[in-house]
């Protein structure tokens, strides 16, 4: 296992949030977390790397690579948030300081985690664009000069430039219409297939749970309902909640036949 949660719970002055809930992720897999809107999903993933609100609690066990992560200093945990963990959120354009250039984001991300010298960070920036498909001139343009896809790109390029072991993607589609967000999910799949990183997926969508995850649990109101592998929650879910959850979604086919490679695209 990548990362064991046992009995997390995360509270507010007034109420638990998010009640002892245990799950466990693989080395390499796609797992998915859905639930609707307050269920939790969020706080648990915040959880994991110590970016809970402060008006917030956390307390059970996160054990990542051998680290109880809920117990490490702060510091610490900002060290292999970036590194081993990282995250990519729904809120791409948060993620980005609207005065600074792509190229210093990458710079400024790579000094905070030791990269040097300057030749080798902008180097690894160019890679880390093209390899999700964006041409490295994108370093000199500011995030407003950019698509929404193509900030998600880079948002994910980023998180994925020091090899982390698990992803944590939180509705990273939800804000993009519905080919960038295909073209992202293909994108983010090409990434762990070349190099093997966790995927924690976070997501209201069951048609992109049901082509990308290996894994799933469902969350209601802080709880976990249920967890086990795609085919079993999807075919024979236990629990009426999960059921309700599946027949509610939108069966709508996911374009596909005229995608290019998402991987290989070159958007400009
Ligand atoms: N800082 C906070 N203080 C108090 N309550 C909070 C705080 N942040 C979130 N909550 C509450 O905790 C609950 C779970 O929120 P969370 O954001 O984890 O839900 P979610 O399942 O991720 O929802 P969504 O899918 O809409 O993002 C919600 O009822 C939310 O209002």
């Amino acid at each position: 296992m990548i990362l064991s949660i046992e009995q997390l719970s995360v509270r507010s002055r007034e109420k638990a949030l998010v009640h002892e809930v245990s799950l466990s992720i693989r080395k390499g897999e796609w797992f998915a977390l859905v639930g609707q809107s307050g269920s939790g999903k969020s706080l648990l993933s915040q959880a994991v790397g110590q970016m809970l609100p402060s008006n917030l609690r956390a307390d059970g066990q996160i054990l990542f690579q051998g680290l109880d992560l809920l117990k490490l200093p702060p510091s610490r945990a900002r060290s292999i948030r970036g590194r081993t963990l990282s995250y990519v959120f729904q809120d791409y354009q948060g993620s980005f300081t609207p005065f600074r250039t792509i190229g210093q984001h990458f710079d400024e991300y790579q000094k905070t985690h030791g990269i040097a010298p300057v030749a080798v960070r902008k180097q690894r920036a160019v890679e880390a664009l093209e390899s999700v498909g964006l041409d490295g001139q994108l370093l000199f343009r500011y995030p407003f000069q950019l698509s929404g896809g193509q900030l998600q790109r880079t948002s994910i390029a980023i998180a994925l430039l020091l090899s982390p072991e698990l992803l944590i993607a939180d509705e990273v589609t939800t804000a993009l219409d519905s080919v960038s967000a295909h073209r992202i999910l293909q994108l983010l799949a090409a990434k762990q297939r070349q190099t093997g990183c966790a995927i924690l997926f976070i997501t209201h969508d069951w048609r992109h749970v049901r082509r990308y995850a290996q894994r799933i649990a469902v969350m209601k109101e802080g709880k976990m309902v249920e967890s086990g592998s795609r085919d079993r929650i999807l075919d024979h879910p236990q629990h009426d909640y999960t059921r309700q959850l599946i027949q509610a979604a939108p069966v709508l086919p996911v374009p596909e036949s005229n995608l290019p490679s998402s991987l290989m695209e070159v958007e400009r």
